[in-house]
């Protein structure tokens, strides 16, 4: 029988980032897979978007002070053992966050430099990118672009498994003490993530799945890692937990909406109970 004196230290992780009204991308997607993961999730919103499967129709973005008071909130009280931020939008929130994020100490940190949506929006200005790689790289854990990204973030054009390694180690350099390149925008049977250390380079392979519902499957990769960090795992276990999970999640993509449609956060767990 419960005692009703609450579960003992249940993981803590946050997510600075924007809404998506549609639940595909953004804190919706951060929040349901923390939950999936047993692990407690919190938020501080950087932007509301007006958005759906066919796109994004508006976008309003925070007061930096009023993202940073959402931040402050949780430090003074909750506290997280792991935090990622997603949207950003512009670079006084960018500059805002990675101060606050400094002044309260955190270190596992997953940086998804979200730039632009599978539709097409911008959902981070174009001069707003020297500010992620100059603030908030030195802070992170782990960054982890897709390919479009890398190559904004570091003028190299990927075109191949050298210049992709390439462009992870300029990322490094810019203070990221672990670099993920996504391989959702690659072609080949597989999607490869690149995994950099600062000194080596570890890959790992899902199945390629042909369909359209792809929606928000960054946010959700990169809440599963900061899950992963949350619980206590090393960088390369949270990896390979992050890519079962948007692996599972994808596969089950769920058929609503008449665009890109979202993935399953469900999946993941499903699938783990029904291997017991
Ligand atoms: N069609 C797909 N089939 C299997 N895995 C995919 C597919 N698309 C993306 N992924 C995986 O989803 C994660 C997110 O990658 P990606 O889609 O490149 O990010 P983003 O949403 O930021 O563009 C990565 O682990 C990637 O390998
Ligand atoms: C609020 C918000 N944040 C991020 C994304 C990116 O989505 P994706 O993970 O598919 O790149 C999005 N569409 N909306």
């Amino acid at each position: 029988m419960s005692t009703g004196e609450g579960t003992a230290a249940l993981p803590r992780a946050l997510t600075i980032a924007g809404s998506d009204s549609g639940g595909g991308a953004g804190i919706q997607a951060d929040l349901k897979t923390f939950q999936e993961l047993g692990v407690y999730g919190m938020s501080a919103l950087t932007a509301i978007t007006a958005q759906n499967t066919t796109g994004v129709q508006a976008v309003y973005p925070l007061q930096p002070e009023e993202v940073v008071q959402q931040i402050r909130s949780i430090g003074s009280d909750i506290g997280t053992d792991a935090l990622k931020t997603g949207m950003l939008f512009s670079s006084e929130i960018i500059r805002a966050v990675a101060g606050e994020i400094r002044e309260q100490g955190w270190t596992k940190l997953v940086v998804d430099p979200v730039m632009i949506a599978k539709g097409g929006a911008a959902l981070l200005l174009e001069d707003a990118v020297q500010a992620m790689r100059e603030e908030l790289f030195p802070l992170a854990e782990i960054v982890t672009p897709n390919i479009p990204e890398a190559e904004v973030l570091t003028g190299v054009e990927i075109r191949n498994e050298a210049s992709k390694r390439e462009a992870a180690k300029r990322l490094a350099f810019y203070g990221a003490r672990h670099v993920i390149i996504k391989g959702g925008h690659d072609h080949g049977t597989e999607a490869i993530d690149l995994l950099y250390d600062g000194q080596g380079f570890t890959e790992l392979a899902g199945r390629r799945i042909e369909t359209g519902r792809t929606h928000g499957t960054g946010c959700t990769f990169s809440a599963a890692l900061v899950s992963g960090l949350a619980q206590g795992l090393a960088i390369d276990a949270a990896l390979k937990q992050a890519k079962a999970f948007i692996q599972a999640a994808i596969e089950d993509g769920i058929r609503i909406g008449s665009g890109h449609g979202p993935t399953n956060h469900w999946a993941y767990r499903r699938r783990m109970a029904l291997q017991f």
